[in-house]
């Protein structure tokens, strides 16, 4: 278990460029297998989660190609269905969220698919209900195998039909759309979910052959294919991590620009970030993010204290809510963060509050932070990172506390954000990685 040693309290300064999307890549990833054809990506960020996607996709057959640091080639032309039967096939893609969408393209292509529970974060339930009743809609068998923890699907001939989705499932939208391309006839999918990942995977799928219209809205027409050809795509620039960057700049005082950050495609993220008073300067496609003493969060415009929710897209993320929290333990004022997805992202907040902020834990989805306005600073402390998104956060608070933390399990992490210890000090930060 590697850890962090953070020296807090540096303002930092300068320009960075953000990974290509995590969120993205994972499902990006799981189309290669949709082709014997070649498909080239480019973007992608060299993280854990990403890195073992590709690992595994290599141990089924795909013949992998690096064409230089961020662009791969994949040729699927020779899967081999007997890995999935293997032991080492389910501890590998249980290792990970997003190897749960090799499941549609495997049935699509291969009409059957098999998975152990897929990991990712422990940050609540993570049903995958919706996942299977797309594909039950589209006439493949589903069992799941609770001894063993397994999941498997049965089905050629997949055929076109309505779907009303039970929630717009990030991962169950990706998986549903990829099951579908190549089934007979026309698919409807309402209430589907159209973060950016999803919209990125559409067009991609739409270049190598397929017919799906409605991309970027919550009904998702697809006329089915018979089959799909090569192409090539680039990842956008990872949001999260771009608000990530945004929040850090306010806690530390610092001057940070974050380039090529495709503004017209973050949503509400910006404007999420002003309301909790930090200065954000549009320049072209870049942000600026000048050094700031002190910021104030809104109030509502009746003049009660803010709530910044998450909800499904275009609403705000999830995956910032707990970049949002720490920023406002430094802001004036003060704000209620409802995080209505996930019962258990919250819990990381007894961490700050040993640092010194003022966080009330209302129940599991909802903390009112008190902010300091930098009149009393958070103190360093040794803390554990319990998710990727809780990890991050910790180590925006322990940059901009008094002293020096320690970060253990930083593998939470390195899951998610690229060099972000080498990035980081490249503009001013002391992090330093320890065994
Ligand atoms: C690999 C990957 O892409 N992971 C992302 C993906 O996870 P993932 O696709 O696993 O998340 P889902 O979108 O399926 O659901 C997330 C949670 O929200 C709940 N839910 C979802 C939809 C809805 O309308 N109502 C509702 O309450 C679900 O029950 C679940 O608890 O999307 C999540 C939600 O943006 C992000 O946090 C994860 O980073
Ligand atoms: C929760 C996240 O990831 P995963 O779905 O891979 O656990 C995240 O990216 O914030």
């Amino acid at each position: 278990m590697a850890s962090f040693r953070v020296k807090g309290g540096n303002h930092l300064k300068g320009e960075i460029i953000p990974q290509g999307a995590k969120n993205e890549a994972l499902q990006i990833l799981c189309a290669v297998l949709l082709t014997p054809e070649e498909v080239t990506i480019h973007k992608i960020p060299n993280i854990r989660d990403v890195n073992k996607l590709i690992e595994l996709l290599g141990d089924m057959g795909v013949k992998v190609t690096k064409l230089g640091p961020e662009s791969y080639s994949f040729k699927a032309d020779q899967v081999n269905l007997d890995y999935l039967e293997t032991e080492d096939f389910l501890k590998k893609a249980s290792a990970l969220r997003g190897s749960v969408m090799i499941l549609g393209p495997l049935l699509a292509r291969f009409g059957t698919g098999k998975l152990s529970k897929p990991g990712g974060d422990k940050i609540g339930r993570r049903r995958m209900d919706t996942h299977f009743f797309g594909f039950q809609k589209l006439g493949a068998k589903f069992h799941y195998d609770s001894k063993n923890e397994i999941f498997h699907i049965d089905g050629n001939n997949l055929k076109g039909c309505y779907m009303l989705l039970d929630e717009a499932s990030v991962t169950g939208t990706a998986n549903i759309v990829m099951a579908a391309v190549m089934a007979e006839g026309k698919t409807t999918i309402y209430n589907a979910a159209c973060e950016p990942y999803l919209q990125q995977l559409c067009d991609m799928l739409n270049r190598m052959g397929a017919k799906i219209t409605g991309v970027g809205s919550n009904l998702l027409h697809i006329d089915g294919v018979k089959k799909l050809g090569g192409t090539e795509h680039k990842m956008l620039p990872d949001m999260i991590e771009i608000g990530s960057f945004i929040g850090l700049a306010a806690m530390t005082q610092s001057e940070i620009t974050i380039k090529d950050a495709q503004v017209h495609r973050l949503g509400i993220i910006p404007e999420t970030f002003r309301r909790m008073g930090i200065k954000l300067e549009i320049k072209g496609d870049d942000i600026y993010i000048p050094a700031q003493k002190h910021y104030e969060i809104e109030t509502f415009i009746d003049g009660s204290i803010l709530t910044v929710a998450d909800a499904i897209w275009p609403g705000f993320t999830p995956d910032l809510l707990s970049i949002v929290l720490v920023t406002a333990t430094q802001a004036k004022g003060t704000v209620l963060v409802h995080q209505k997805m996930f019962e258990s992202r919250l819990f990381f907040v007894d961490k700050l509050i040993d640092m010194g902020a003022q966080i009330i834990l209302c129940d599991p989805h909802r903390a009112t932070v008190i902010g300091l306005d930098r009149k009393y600073p958070l103190k360093g402390i040794r803390m554990t990172s319990p998710d990727i998104r809780a990890g991050v956060s910790l180590l925006i608070a322990a940059l901009s506390a008094n002293g020096t933390s320690i970060i253990d399990n930083i593998e939470q992490i390195d899951r998610g954000y690229q060099y972000i210890d080498e990035r980081l000090n490249a503009l001013g930060a002391e992090i330093e990685r320890i065994a």
